[in-house]
């Protein structure tokens, strides 16, 4: 499979950054792996201007509506985007969102054409507790539809308490929980649940790319305060690279 490395802009972003992401798609042109930047939809147009894959960083589950505010997939398709994110924490926490209304955000994805990235991830307390693995495969149950393929459907592994904190779980820690997301996965969708992409998302950075890349089943990072200078990017898009 074709490894992938997804930045996540959040909240951040203004046309001024938009000279560094154009000098980011030139270094990576033709690169051995996918490279995708979500980014908010203020810039998601001009973003694809640069040459770059470009995704949304989450959809409204309807293609069109009065739903004020909101952002429909087949709008993040009409900037030129190719990819969204559903359930990224941040949406489940700040906007209550649930793993039924993910999924349906998911499938608006695909009816738009969009590679999805279905963000799954445990808080600290469930870590602690050692329900990591019940929580993640009950957030894949509901919130991967059945209809989900190895080309239109990647996973990312984003624990709560490692997003933006600097913390990430051990190695071996997440070659298990890959390995057991890896196993749920062909469980349910057989030779597609083998071949989709697994990322690993939570503070990932130049400095502990190699390790995490390095595992088997990580197929690829979802990164986020690492993606935003391409200084920082451009070592972890190699470090994959050189992993594939
Ligand atoms: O979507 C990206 C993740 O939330 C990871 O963010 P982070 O790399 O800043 O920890």
């Amino acid at each position: 499979m074709r490894k992938l490395i997804a930045g996540n802009w959040k909240m951040n972003g203004t046309s001024a950054d938009l000279p560094e992401l154009a000098q980011l798609a030139s270094t990576h042109s033709g690169s051995s792996v996918d490279v995708v930047i979500c980014g908010p939809a203020t810039l998601l147009s001009r973003m694809a201007d640069t040459g770059l894959k470009i995704g949304g960083e989450d959809c409204h589950p309807a293609n069109s509506g009065a739903y004020t505010g909101d952002i429909s997939a087949a709008m993040i398709a009409d900037t030129g985007a190719t990819y969204v994110i559903t359930g990224h924490s941040e949406r489940r926490t700040d906007h209550a969102e649930d793993d039924a209304l993910i999924a349906s955000k998911t499938e608006a994805g695909w009816n738009a054409n969009l590679h999805v990235i279905i963000c799954i991830g445990e808080t600290e307390a469930q870590y602690r507790a050692g329900d990591t693995l019940d929580i993640l495969r009950a957030q894949m149950d509901q919130s991967i539809p059945d209809a989900a393929t190895a080309a239109t459907t990647t996973i990312a592994y984003e624990p709560v308490w490692a997003i933006g904190t600097g913390l990430t779980p051990t190695p071996d820690e997440i070659a298990a929980v890959h390995a057991a997301l890896r196993e749920h996965l062909k469980t349910r969708f057989g030779s597609e649940g083998a071949q989709m992409r697994l990322l690993y998302g939570g503070s990932v950075k130049a400095s502990n790319a190699d390790d995490i890349f390095a595992l088997p089943n990580v197929d690829g990072a979802l990164v986020g305060g690492a993606s935003l200078k391409a200084t920082d990017f451009s070592p972890i898009i190699t470090a994959l690279q050189q992993s594939a």
